[in-house]
């Protein structure tokens, strides 16, 4: 007998579909899995305004329609902090559905160098979102070259992310991609209006493998991997039940070129399967029972958004996750490309 798992379709808190031809890739595998997704904005260049968001969403749902007209998939936008928002943005953005902000410390990743310099220059922006219950987004990592950048995480949640909790103590923030036992711990005592997203490469891979047998450029992203040790809080948090703990994939696709070179590209592309790597990493965890809170209703509570009602159904039935996809003019390696997937998710009878 085939083991099979029936939970809620799952949303995705952190996704990255790019623009322009690489859509009709990355919608289609995110329409596949998920109900919703928190699309990020670091176009090039950034979605900073209310205009751009309107336009992107656009972009993506015209894709949408001409793929799979019946798709139910809604992406949920988000903006771009830089040292030049304005409050009055926010407040717009708020009216049009906007759901949330993003913050990347100028320099610390993928797109980020339009990003804020300093946290004092959006004090008014945080005001103004804190007051209309925006959620702020974070990439908590300082960008001091002398700092390690294994303790980039850690160091942020210590300068950063406490001062930022004490000046704002109702702001709804989500600390992105959490990758340490600090963070998981700095989240797990935070209270109420803190919440971390997680990812499936983060919960199933340490360190080790961005040098397993050579270098490995698909297992780079940011932040990167860390020590088991962390790899195992992150497991703990997730499995935990822990409301504040929810899925956020950052697949992030680049270009096979861009990731396999001198300075490649960092981000692991997960979505034309995450649901299926969480699954492994829960059942790893021996808490496959707590998979359907943590992808499906987690995430939807800490947004005030209604959970949502359909269900997709997984079997534990071996495949092969394909060498790549298309990807524009080029193409694209996802994690595990050519290796073997323990689960897959059963097509509609
Ligand atoms: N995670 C990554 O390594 N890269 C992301 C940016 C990000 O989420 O930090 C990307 O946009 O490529
Ligand atoms: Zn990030
Ligand atoms: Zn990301």
């Amino acid at each position: 007998m085939t083991k099979t798992l029936t939970i809620t379709r799952p949303d995705d808190w952190h996704l990255h579909l790019r623009d322009g031809d690489a859509l009709r890739t990355t919608v289609a595998h995110a329409a596949a899995q998920f109900a919703r997704a928190i699309v990020m904005p670091n176009l090039r260049p950034p979605v900073t305004d209310v205009g751009q968001a309107r336009a992107y969403r656009q972009r993506i749902l015209d894709v949408l329609r001409a793929q799979a007209p019946h798709a139910a998939f809604e992406p949920l936008m988000t903006l771009y902090l830089t040292d030049r928002m304005t409050a009055a943005t926010i407040r717009a953005a708020h009216a049009e559905g906007v759901v949330a902000c993003k913050l990347y410390p100028a320099g610390a990743t993928t797109n980020s160098d339009a990003g804020v310099t300093a946290m004092r220059n959006i004090y008014p922006v945080l005001e103004a979102m804190q007051d209309v219950g925006m959620v702020l987004l974070v990439h908590g990592e300082v960008t001091d070259p002398n700092i390690d950048l294994f303790d980039r995480e850690a160091v942020f949640i210590d300068q950063q992310l406490i001062p930022l909790r004490r000046d704002f103590p109702q702001l709804k923030i989500v600390m992105e991609h959490i990758t340490t036992r600090e963070a998981a711990q700095y989240v797990a005592d935070a209270g109420q209006y803190q919440a971390a997203t997680i990812t499936a490469h983060h919960l199933l891979y340490n360190r080790n493998a961005l040098f397993l047998g050579g270098i490995r450029p698909h297992y780079y992203c940011l932040p990167v991997l860390k020590r088991e040790i962390h790899r195992q809080a992150l497991l703990q948090a997730a499995a935990s039940g822990n409301p504040r703990f929810f899925l956020g994939t950052d697949s992030a696709p680049h270009a096979a070129p861009l990731k396999e070179a001198a300075v490649g590209c960092a981000g692991c592309y997960t979505a034309a399967a995450a649901i299926e790597l969480y699954a492994e990493a829960f059942e790893q965890a021996e808490a496959l029972d707590r998979l359907e809170a943590f992808a499906a209703f987690h995430g939807a509570d800490f947004y005030g958004l209604p959970r949502s009602t359909a269900t997709i159904t997984l079997e534990k039935k071996p495949w092969q996750m394909p060498q790549s996809y298309p990807y524009g003019q080029t193409e694209l390696k996802p994690l595990r490309a050519g290796e073997s997937m323990a689960w897959q998710i059963a097509h509609q009878s």
